[in-house]
């Protein structure tokens, strides 16, 4: 459905992504992984419309993305969980999550998925009234998350969901994300890839804004050798 080919983009004269092709099926969790700077976040952002691109193309089932606002690419479908997260502290969580469904204009689903974020997150029902700024760094995480699915996702880009979290948060967080897969696909970007690898169905390896690699989450998992030259300690 998402649809990628031969992305180039660049800031001033760097070149942060080369050449990167890749798919996003229906249904399934995609992820990129690589080093720092391998142009993970730049490839997301490019898709999310918030950066120019020089070169390559952007679909959604057949729809050129590239000629569309960031808006119309959200109301597309496509929503990002952003890395750090990105919610407003200073608004309660209730009002992070109302700030989610700006684009959506039906009341039945607005409440659908309010229910989905409370069945995945009981723990933002409990703070509804509490500040953004207020919450733990999961918390935040799921708020994040939970601001996203108000939106009515197709499809969620996320952005290092990990980054900052004790084990155990990452886990109830990755839990959450497998979930979320029932009905939304996702494109996952995440520095522990091994971590990403045990959820994806596929993943793209990125070096130096070049995929170097690519296969199902499976297959890279079985050739460890490979993936831990390319992570160093990362991949354990
Ligand atoms: N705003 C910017 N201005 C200039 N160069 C940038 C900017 N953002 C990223 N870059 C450069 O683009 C390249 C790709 O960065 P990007 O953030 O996409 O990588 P990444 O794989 O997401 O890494 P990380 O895990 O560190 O976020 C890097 O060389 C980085 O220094």
């Amino acid at each position: 459905m998402l649809s990628i080919h031969n992305l180039k983009v660049s800031y001033g004269n760097i070149v942060a992504v080369h050449n990167i092709s890749l798919q996003v099926r229906n249904g399934q969790i995609v992820c990129l992984i690589g080093p720092n700077g391998a142009g993970k976040t730049t490839t997301l952002r490019a898709i999310s419309g918030l950066l120019p691109i020089s070169g390559g193309s952007i679909t959604l089932n057949e729809i050129d993305l590239l000629k569309k606002q960031p808006h119309q690419i959200a109301k597309a479908g496509i929503i990002p969980v952003p890395e750090g997260r990105g919610i407003f502290p200073q608004l309660t969580v209730k009002e992070n999550l109302e700030m989610g469904a700006y684009l959506e204009d039906s009341p039945k689903r607005k409440r659908n998925n309010l229910e989905r974020v409370f069945t995945l997150f009981p723990e933002l029902v409990e703070r509804l009234n509490h500040w953004g700024g207020n919450l733990s760094g999961g918390q935040q995480q799921m708020l994040a998350i939970g601001r996203a699915l108000m939106a009515n996702p197709k499809i969620l880009l996320m952005d290092e969901p990990s980054m900052g979290l004790a084990p155990i948060v990452v886990e109830r967080i990755f839990q959450a994300i497998s979930k979320i897969r029932d009905g939304t696909t996702i494109l996952l970007v995440e520095q522990n890839a091994n971590l990403a690898l045990q959820y994806a169905d596929y993943a793209y390896v990125l070096e130096h804004g070049e995929v170097v690699l690519q296969g199902s989450a499976q297959s890279l998992l079985d050739t460890e050798d490979l993936v831990s030259a390319y992570f160093g300690g990362i991949a354990t």
